[in-house]
């Protein structure tokens, strides 16, 4: 993009930002989880109990049943690993959480609101749905900025969601276009972590990341669960889930194939072996060829 395309582009961001400041104004007064808040609503009525809730939602897409009444709750104080193979349903599932998309039927509520609804969702819920998805031309300083000022936060908070997440005050000023896949996934986790949600909704949040970098993610997924936020984690690396989730749910074709603790659903062999088991007769499973002198329950994860 030129010159005239950024200055256009910024121009834009800083207008939607006063936008919906300008809207916040009216909207009711938010603390954060450390404090008792008052944005939000009534709870619908229901057995389920989560901060985050599904009801049997499903979501058609022409001929493919995306999503085929999933049902599941993420309570506060943990760490829910939703896993599924290739096209189970996993994204369409995250994506009608954040009112990105519309459900044919059911429903899915944060905080007991569609995400679509919350007065103040940034400030509730940070969502990190696709990390690449951000202008290749700002730097990471700019847009949290953006994501500051749109929120009503003080631009202190750039640099404390840059410590959390491990970025340097150099780095933060390049541009994305020249940010590794680790570093646009801390630049997304930073992103969302500026609110101090209470809700963190995130598909895929370890693409990319080295060891090192998992291992962080792991600690401050366990941080924020310990310090109360409900987090959703959406992931393929069933070893790291395995190491923070309290729960789990398996989706497969849509469909939630299996959900409990770890401990319920790994039945002593390990999560990978229920994994494949469960989604070894779903249409978009895994290939399940098998390779002369191993063994299948120590394949590759
Ligand atoms: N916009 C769309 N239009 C048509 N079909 C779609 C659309 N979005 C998703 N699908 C289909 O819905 C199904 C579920 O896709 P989804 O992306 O949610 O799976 P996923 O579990 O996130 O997969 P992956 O792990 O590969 O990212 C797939 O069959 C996909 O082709």
């Amino acid at each position: 993009m030129d010159r005239t395309g950024q200055v256009l582009a910024t121009w834009v961001d800083l207008w939607t930002a006063a936008g919906i400041a300008e809207t916040r104004k009216a909207a009711p007064r938010v603390e954060t989880h450390r404090t008792p808040v008052r944005c939000g609503g009534a709870r619908p009525r229901g057995a389920l109990s989560g901060m985050i809730e599904f009801r049997h939602v499903s979501k058609i897409y022409g001929k493919v049943r995306a999503l085929d009444d999933v049902t599941f709750a993420v309570g506060p104080g943990s760490v829910t690993g939703f896993l599924g193979p290739n096209g189970a349903g996993k994204s369409t599932a995250l994506r009608v959480l954040v009112g990105l998309s519309r459900p044919s039927s059911g429903s899915a509520t944060v905080l007991g609101l569609p995400y679509a609804e919350m007065a103040c969702p940034g400030l509730r819920a940070g969502t990190l749905l696709d990390a690449g998805a951000r202008h290749p031309g700002r730097t990471g300083r700019e847009v949290l900025t953006l994501g500051a000022m749109t929120l009503g936060l003080p631009r202190t908070r750039v640099g404390e969601v840059l410590d959390l997440v491990g970025l340097t005050e150099r780095e933060s000023r390049r541009r994305i276009g020249g940010y590794s896949l680790g570093m646009r996934q801390r630049l997304g986790i930073a992103h969302a972590l500026l609110g101090d949600p209470e809700v963190l909704i995130l598909d895929e949040p370890a693409n990319g990341l080295d060891p090192q970098g998992i291992h962080w993610m792991r600690l401050l997924l366990r941080h924020l669960a310990d310090s109360g936020c409900a987090v959703l984690l959406s992931s393929h690396l069933l070893h790291e889930v395995e190491q923070v989730a309290d729960r789990i749910v398996m989706i497969g074709r849509g469909r939630v194939l299996a959900q409990g603790t770890v401990e319920e659903l790994s039945r002593g062999r390990g999560l990978e072996q229920t994994f494949l088991e469960l989604t070894a007769h779903t249409d978009r499973s895994p290939g399940t060829g098998t390779f002369p002198g191993v063994d299948a329950g120590r394949g590759a994860a």
